[in-house]
């Protein structure tokens, strides 16, 4: 069958009862045409297999007696009927029971390969135990081994040698039409550096997160790696690794690789919406200035991250006492995400009426040689030239400790990929600058970094060292902790400053309000939705982001938000009655419109 001969589907899916499954007639003719051309509709038992073995239209033990009949799965499964329900129960003690994080990973992933819906009914139930298997910290482990971990494909490999076939490779995705895809050139993996495709992880995880966190349906996301080689000896050397075995060409090479994919998934996936992850901070700052006006895109971990930050800011300012004007913050790690991070609290201080250069002045960032000056006397990449200070009448400072003794800030900002690095005496030093402001003000420490063997302190030490007051968030989760003494009783809640508070809810946005591009605008008000996002009970505990479990909810806020300011910017390609609609019936009439849209797995 060489066109697509609809009678001839029909017919097939009449026999096969096909139409009962997900309703790819709409706009995917691919896999119902898959069955009309094999010899299966006369083969029931062989269909009946085919459904038990497509992970999309697994349903596990909640087939129906119906179901089971009219899809010939009699027999092929035990013949008990069971709720998601009992099945999660069976899921979880199976993951409990496992010894180390990445098999409880590879458990995970395993089940996410025979029944999706299993999958994120479990991932989205128990999100606080779940999301750190599944995205940081295991997942950087899992990155790290992934050549060795390796059984079947999850995403689409594109090596630079490929470079002709582009177009082709995306076509090949079984799925049809992806909305969102997450792609890496597995060059800055979380703070684990360059891993080539092994950084496929990254993408793989960040997805499952779109679609748990914020409903996108999963056969709608599509992880890309672009294979471009590494520097990874380690990589290099392993006679397992999958990826190219060379080192990565020129940075001009690789933009022009960049160019021809960017270019072909626009061709091909016009709707899609692209999230750069993890490119190393050069071509990141790079890639999203060339192509954030031609494609749908945006760079989470200079964007994301600087959002997430931003809504956790506003929170842990109030928290301080430390008034706003007063506040005076250091970075360590001045990469992409820490520009990023500290640009978009620039935009945010610009808001409130400062200039952009009173607004700049309030951020001292530091790299490996020290603070970050414009007569330092090294080439200052260019991404770094925006913070450079001037006023620091020609003397050097060399050591955090220098730093925090010369700018007396109210926060402590850590993305150096590096553990350890906020020592006690640096946490001590930001401490007593704080307290020398005045009584009951509060240090804000964030050391973000991740994977946790990156963070640059745990959450324990920096309540140690603050005896109590830090205000503080990690990039991957630390737990609580109580501390008792003989009169009193405290428990110490950390929070979690990671981009998955956004992403999800920037793409879904972006996505439902058919936005030709991602503006500044759309990425500033996800910040702002996540900080107005926390519940009674949140803020009663001094949190300043969602609990974890309630991630859902924040990101349907943040994607309503974007949605939002997408029209606003007039980049919204919806109908305009529908906004006229919504602008007169408010909130509740989008929501309702997003809810109706996303993915939520029963079984
Ligand atoms: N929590 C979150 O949501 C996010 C966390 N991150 C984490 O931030 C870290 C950095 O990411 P990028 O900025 O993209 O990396 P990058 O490689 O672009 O930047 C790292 C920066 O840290 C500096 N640095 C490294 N070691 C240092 C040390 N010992 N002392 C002072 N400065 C040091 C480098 O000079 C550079 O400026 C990674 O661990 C990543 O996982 C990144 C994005 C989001
Ligand atoms: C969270 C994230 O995007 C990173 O660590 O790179
Ligand atoms: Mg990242």
């Amino acid at each position: 069958m060489s066109s697509v001969d609809i009678a001839a589907i029909e017919e097939a899916m009449r026999m096969a009862n096909l139409d009962t499954l997900r309703g790819y007639n709409q706009n995917g003719y691919a896999e119902v045409k898959q069955f009309a051309t094999t010899e299966y509709i006369s083969q029931s038992q062989a269909l009946g297999y085919q459904v038990l073995s497509e992970p999309m239209w697994n349903k596990g033990l909640s087939f129906t007696p119906e179901q089971r009949i009219s899809k010939n799965l009699t027999g092929l499964i035990p013949h008990v009927m069971e709720d998601g329900q009992r099945q999660c129960e069976r899921a979880l003690k199976m993951i409990r029971s496992r010894q180390t994080n990445i098999d409880r990973y590879l458990y995970l992933s395993n089940l996410k390969a025979q029944n999706v819906d299993l999958f994120y009914r479990l991932l989205i139930d128990n999100a606080k135990e779940l999301m750190p298997l599944v995205y940081t910290p295991t997942i950087g482990d899992v990155c790290l081994q992934y050549s060795t971990l390796y059984t079947r494909p999850e995403a689409l490999y594109i090596s630079i040698k490929q470079r002709k076939s582009i177009r082709t490779i995306l076509r090949n995705w079984p799925y049809p039409n992806p909305e969102i895809c997450v792609v890496t050139d597995g060059s800055r993996i979380l703070g684990l550096g360059d891993l080539g495709v092994n950084g496929v992880g990254i993408p793989i995880g960040k997805l499952a997160l779109y679609t748990a966190a914020a409903g996108i349906h999963p056969d709608k996301t599509l992880p890309i790696v672009l294979d471009c080689g590494t520097a990874n000896e380690t990589n290099l050397k392993d006679p397992l690794y999958l990826g190219l075995r060379a080192k990565r060409p020129s940075v001009a090479e690789q933009q022009a690789f960049m160019d021809e994919f960017m270019e072909a998934a626009a061709e091909v996936y016009p709707d899609m919406v692209v999230q750069f992850e993890d490119f190393e901070s050069e071509k990141a700052f790079n890639y999203l200035d060339r192509y954030r006006n031609k494609y749908k895109c945006f760079n989470d971990d200079i964007q994301g991250t600087g959002a997430v930050v931003l809504g956790g800011y506003i929170g842990a300012v109030n928290l301080s006492g430390v008034p706003i004007e007063e506040q005076r913050l250091v970075f360590m790690g001045a990469g992409s995400a820490g520009v990023g991070v500290a640009k978009q609290l620039v935009e945010y201080y610009t808001k409130r009426g400062l200039s952009e250069q009173a607004a700049k002045d309030k951020f001292w960032l530091v790299d490996t040689k020290g603070l970050v000056t414009k007569d330092r006397g090294d080439k200052l990449a260019e991404h770094k030239k925006y913070f450079a200070r001037s006023d620091n009448n020609g003397h050097q400072f060399r050591t955090l400790e220098e730093v925090i003794e010369y700018v007396k800030p109210s926060a402590l900002v850590g993305l150096t990929a590096t553990h350890g690095v906020f020592t006690e005496s640096v946490v001590r030093a930001l401490k007593a600058s704080v307290d020398a402001g005045g009584l009951g003000r509060r240090p804000i420490l964030f050391p973000l970094s991740n994977p946790l063997s990156k963070a640059e302190c745990t959450f324990e030490q920096a309540v140690a060292w603050t005896d109590g007051t830090v205000i503080f968030a990690s990039g991957s989760p630390f737990s609580a902790f109580t501390v008792k003494t003989s009169d009193h009783t405290v428990t110490y809640y950390p929070n979690q400053g990671n981009n998955v508070y956004v992403f999800p809810g920037i793409g879904l946005g972006a996505i439902l309000a058919k936005a030709s591009r991602v503006t500044d605008n759309m990425i500033y008000t996800s910040a702002a939705a996540l900080a107005g996002s926390l519940n009674a009970e949140e803020i009663h505990k001094g949190l300043i982001y969602p609990r974890i479990e309630r991630v859902r909810d924040a990101s349907l806020i943040v994607a309503r938000e974007v949605m939002k300011a997408a029209r606003r910017d007039g980049v919204s390609q919806l109908p305009e009655e529908l906004w006229l609609e919504w602008e007169e019936w408010g909130d509740p009439a989008l929501d309702k419109y997003i809810k109706a849209r996303i993915y939520d797995p029963q079984l």
